[in-house]
């Protein structure tokens, strides 16, 4: 199909309609970039328009990611070249830093989620201390929203431009937002072990993610110091109302997508495990992604991959006065590029699962 001169390609297979919205995914030769064209897929109501590259500018989207072949797809362009007026909404799959200098380049009528961190942070000076460079775009850092949908739903719907959280501080703050707000853990004493897939650092060439380094092992990585707990805090504070402080410690794991956080926390005076559960399931029993397993059933990065999901369970600790929660999510779909599909459906008025129905492929 044609508009303005420009080819745009419906995505799926159902009967296309004038009420299509034209999406762009900027980095569309990177891991998040393609899981949002494999979602699309399924779409009932978007359809790709554009899709933007770096050193892979030039080729064809099937040359780069041959699983996306069997989709008819517009040719892989570099951003300066990209013709914003025949698109309604941008995914921006890019890496920090890059992403402020090109959204502030990005013409006012587009709805953007941004799959990176350089609009989470709140407070310029913190974002500026944890990724080391100045915020070229503080101007827009004021109209962004933070797209943690379940916990900021409303605010998302209105919104132009949405900063899609980070893989770690969603699989932590979907558990643990309810908790703190009920006040029932102690926000002091917060003990999260995370372990991710190789997927969650990008398809760019490094050496600690060779083959040869990863498999077969774990690695810990940015011990003490992870850029996602200023993200995680700042969440997590707002819930308080009070500054949360947590100790996290990630790790690589020999595996492809999934991400697992077990929280260790401190329960307040007189509440029970049964309490924590009691309170997550009230606040999550409506929802569709975030579900509370219960049953003593423990949630596995098996059970969620391809899908949407957050599964978390809550278990009592051998030490009285503590629980163990664990969190599970596929880094690339709630962690990346489901959720911000899930936020954009919210932006277009759209009920917010629409082409977000997988289940895990399994096993
Ligand atoms: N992977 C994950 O699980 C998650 C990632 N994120 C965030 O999402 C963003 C994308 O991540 P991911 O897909 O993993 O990254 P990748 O490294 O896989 O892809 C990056 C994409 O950006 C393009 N790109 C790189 N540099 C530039 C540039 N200077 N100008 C224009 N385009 C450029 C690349 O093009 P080319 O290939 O042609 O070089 C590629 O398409 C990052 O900010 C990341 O932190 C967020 C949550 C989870
Ligand atoms: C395994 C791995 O390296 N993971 C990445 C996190 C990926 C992610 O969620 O996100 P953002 O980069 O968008 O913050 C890391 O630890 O930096």
């Amino acid at each position: 199909r044609r508009e303005g001169g420009k080819a745009y390609v419906r995505c799926g297979s159902r009967a296309s309609s004038e009420n299509t919205v034209r999406v762009g995914v900027l980095g569309a030769s990177g891991y998040t970039g393609s899981e949002v064209l494999r979602l699309l897929a399924n779409h009932p109501q978007f359809g790709v328009a554009l899709l933007t590259a770096d050193r892979k500018a030039g080729q064809p989207i099937a040359s780069v990611f041959p699983h996306l072949a069997t989709q008819k797809l517009p040719d892989l362009i570099a951003v300066k070249d990209a013709d914003f007026s025949y698109v309604d909404a941008v995914f921006c799959c890019l890496p920090h830093g890059t992403t402020q200098e090109i959204i502030r380049g990005l013409p006012n009528h587009l709805k953007i989620v941004d799959l990176s961190a350089d609009f989470r942070l709140r407070d310029i000076s913190e974002y500026e201390e944890w990724y080391g460079q100045p915020h070229r775009a503080p101007e827009l850092q004021k109209e962004a929203i933070y797209g943690l949908t379940e916990i900021l739903r409303e605010e998302i719907r209105n919104a132009r431009l949405v900063a899609n959280p980070g893989c770690y501080p969603t699989s932590i703050q979907i558990p643990l937002v309810p908790l703190i707000k009920a006040k029932l853990i102690d926000i002091k004493n917060i003990i999260i072990d995370a372990k991710s897939g190789v997927s969650g650092a990008g398809r760019s060439v490094k050496e600690n993610l060779l083959y040869t380094e990863v498999a077969e092992g774990i690695n810990s990585y940015g011990v003490t110091r992870h850029r996602h707990v200023p993200e995680t805090e700042q969440g997590l504070s707002d819930a308080a109302h009070s500054k949360v402080t947590i100790s996290f410690t990630p790790h690589l794991m020999p595996m492809i997508r999934g991400m697992q956080s077990t929280i260790y926390v401190e329960m307040a005076p007189g509440v029970s495990t049964e309490d924590l559960y009691q309170q997550l399931k009230r606040s999550y029993e409506n929802e569709e992604f975030a579900v509370l397993l219960g049953n003593g059933v423990v949630p596995r990065t098996h059970s969620v991959r391809g899908t949407n999901y957050c599964l978390i369970n809550v278990f009592p600790d051998r030490i009285p006065g503590r629980a163990i929660i664990i969190s599970v999510i596929d880094n690339l779909v709630k962690g990346a590029s489901g959720q911000a599909l899930q936020n954009l459906n919210l932006m277009m008025g759209f009920p917010e699962n629409l082409g977000l129905h997988y289940q895990s492929l399994f096993p």
